[in-house]
């Protein structure tokens, strides 16, 4: 522990250095920054450098091999709450784009949620300079004024071997200060908050398609960007729903139903696995679900789900179409997975990955329900999958053209007046 004497040193240091630097908030060289320490619960302390917010942060540590798309993965909202290690040595380079531009959808363009989620970054060397056509600021600048603590300097190689040895960890960044053993109580443990329910739209929010009459309930667990995306593309307006509304009461409207990823451990989201299980007993149609969407259709299903000792987060996973024996590069970020030897009789394993033969997805025997553990829509990551998009609406129309027959509705553009009420962007 430090002595006062060495505290107020090292305070008086700091704000020497903060009035050196005061004149020019940007930070050209590792000399300007303040000292910063990741600390494991019950394990090793990593002195570095803050290049983020001025804040002390505390949650579960998790790694990730992307070698790109740090804005993509910080902005995914299943990263709520945690500290996000990146093996790739050097983050930053390319520095971070506008979290305003929007597409043609009003969907956002290069965030994959109007915010960073993930509560702090290490890594090995931060870029401080950056160039990329994209760009409108650095890391550094993005993260402090996100409130995203980040820690570099530190040997990222150590901090991952320790991870993948001892499993995900709690982790602490203090900020300026050296490791105090006094504050080993001061862990969050984020597998003890419902982080789904901190995530997901407040209220339904809709999005419009001028492309196609399709209309998809999306349940919203922390939804990404290019998931809606996605959807909207193929023809689908959307509707979001907050991932604890009784969608079982309204699911005949759809044409579809889809179940996003999002944070957190899946047998948190209780409310939504009942929810699920009501929509399967009154509705026929096609229901896809992603990551923990997967894992919460599995739940509900009556399957099982665990924990893995360090998670899969990398963009370049092999998982196998067990329909088609094809190997397909997927994105992936998850702690969780689904145990198959626990999947009910009515659902096959669809996926499986290649690396550590955990559960990839699950599909229905029978009726059009089928889930994936990886992110078919990427962001970053390859597209290989994204044909499972197909798929859902190919579904969707033998869906709508069956009920088309015995309805003799050809026109089921989305009820205006249920949907012109609604937001057209996230209600936070
Ligand atoms: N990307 C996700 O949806 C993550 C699912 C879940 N929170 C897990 O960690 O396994």
């Amino acid at each position: 522990m430090l002595s006062s004497f060495s505290k107020n040193l090292l305070n008086s240091s700091k704000f020497i250095r903060k009035l050196a630097t005061s004149s020019n908030s940007t930070l050209t060289s590792i000399s300007q920054l303040d000292r910063a320490t990741l600390t494991i619960k019950n394990g090793p302390v990593f002195n570095g450098y803050s290049f983020g917010a001025n804040k002390n942060v505390s949650g579960e540590a998790v790694f990730t091999t992307s070698l790109v798309g740090y804005p993509e993965s910080m902005t995914d909202p299943s990263y709520k709450g945690q500290i996000l290690v990146f093996t790739q040595p050097l983050i930053g380079n390319y520095g971070v784009p506008s979290g305003q531009i929007r597409d043609q959808f009003n969907l956002l363009k290069y965030f994959e949620s109007p915010n960073a989620q993930c509560i702090g970054i290490v890594v090995a060397d931060v870029a401080l300079k950056y160039s990329h056509w994209t760009a409108v600021q650095s890391l550094s600048e993005w993260c402090q004024s996100e409130g995203v603590a980040a820690i570099s300097g530190v040997d990222t190689r150590a901090i991952v071997s320790y991870l993948r040895e001892q499993g995900s960890s709690l982790g602490r960044i203090s900020i300026g200060e050296e490791y105090d053993a006094d504050q080993d109580e001061a862990f969050v443990d984020p597998g003890s908050i419902n982080l789904v329910h901190k995530v997901s739209t407040k209220a339904p929010f809709h999005i419009p398609s001028s492309i196609g009459n399709y209309h998809v309930a999306v349940i919203d667990c922390g939804v990404k960007e290019n998931i809606l995306r996605s959807l909207v593309s193929r023809g689908a307006s959307v509707t979001v729903f907050p991932y604890d509304y009784p969608i079982q009461t309204i699911a005949n409207n759809f044409d579809g139903i889809f179940i996003s990823n999002g944070p957190g451990d899946p047998t948190h989201c209780a409310t939504t696995v009942t929810n699920l299980q009501k929509t399967m007993e009154v509705y026929n149609g096609p229901i896809f679900g992603i990551c923990l969407g997967h894992q919460l259709l599995a739940l509900a299903s009556g399957a099982k789900t665990i924990k893995l000792k360090y998670g899969n987060r990398a963009h370049n996973i092999p998982a196998l179409d067990l329909t088609t024996g094809k190997c397909h590069i997927t994105s992936q970020n998850h702690g969780y997975a689904v145990d198959a030897q626990t999947l009910p009789k009515e659902f096959k394993p669809y996926f499986i990955n290649l690396n550590d033969q955990s559960n990839e997805g699950m599909i229905h025997t029978t009726k059009p329900i089928f889930s994936t553990q990886f992110h078919p829509e990427a962001k970053g990551g390859p597209l290989d999958s994204s044909y499972l998009f197909d798929k859902y609406f190919n579904d969707i129309k033998t869906f709508k053209d069956k009920q088309n027959e015995i309805v003799g509705v050809v026109n089921n553009k989305p009820n205006d007046l249920f949907v012109n009420v609604l937001s057209r962007e996230r209600v936070q």
